[in-house]
């Protein structure tokens, strides 16, 4: 598959050809220097953006043939996303910034089930600024795993948090992971993370240029930050 952008006469190759599988129930980790297309791929897989060639295939389907209300309804019921920063509502407690994604889901759990996985079942009627960055962070996964869905897509989700309040995080996603069976893949420029996922991936100008299986993995209290 491949992602050019063309802005004028300008052509960007941000994914150059790239071949590869999440295998169902993985964790896996993106590593890779900046523009080396990690956020393209992942942007592609959540059907938030379109491959420019190639096929996009989840559970056979194409992707790449879906109409944009085919890949809306893709994006509602499969995927879970998790960003940097964490983009959630300040006006609206954790309890209601989980509820709004909960209210149009097909079969979600209650907001309250969501931030107990997280840890936080004790800090529902608290706004966003009341909470940590990690708390807040925490809350914007108990958003992306509430509608239960198949696959979670994690940009950067410690990029902003200090080492101890990373893993807390890393922590969440990996309890996710582990009791769901949620396959999972995180962005991550701290290649100490690498080490709890399944697989690794390593981008290089567009391209995977390699691919590591950890035949061990440790737990995220153990990552070097
Ligand atoms: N919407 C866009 N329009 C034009 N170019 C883009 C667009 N999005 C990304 N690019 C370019 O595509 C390339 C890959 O970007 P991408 O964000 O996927 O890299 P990345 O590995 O996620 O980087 P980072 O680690 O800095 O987030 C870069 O050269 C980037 O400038």
């Amino acid at each position: 598959m491949t992602k050019v952008y063309t802005s004028g006469e300008v052509e960007v190759r941000a994914l150059a050809g790239i071949d590869m599988t999440l295998h169902e129930g993985e964790m896996a980790v993106l590593l890779g220097p900046s523009g080396s297309g990690k956020s393209t791929l992942l942007n592609i897989i959540g059907g938030l953006d379109r491959a420019s060639s190639g096929t996009v295939l989840f559970e056979g389907q194409d992707l790449t043939a879906y109409t944009d209300r085919q890949l809306t309804r893709y994006r509602r019921n499969h995927i879970g996303f998790v960003f940097q920063f964490y983009n959630l509502i300040p006006s609206l407690t954790a309890w209601e910034n989980v509820s709004l994604v909960t209210e149009v889901a097909r079969d979600p759990m209650k907001p309250e089930e969501a931030l107990a996985m997280v840890d936080l079942g004790d800090r529902m009627s608290h706004f966003p600024a009341q909470l940590s960055g990690g708390e807040q962070q925490r809350v914007a996964i108990a958003r992306a795993i509430a509608k239960r869905p198949d696959v979670l897509l994690c940009d950067e989700p410690t990029g902003a948090l200090d080492s101890k309040t990373g893993v807390i995080v890393l922590e969440a996603l990996a309890r996710i992971n582990a009791e769901f069976g949620t396959t999972t893949a995180i962005i991550t420029h701290n290649a100490g993370i690498r080490k709890i996922a399944h697989r690794v991936f390593h981008f290089l100008d567009g391209e995977i240029a390699a691919m590591e299986v950890n035949a061990e993995r440790i737990a995220p209290a153990e990552v070097v930050w």
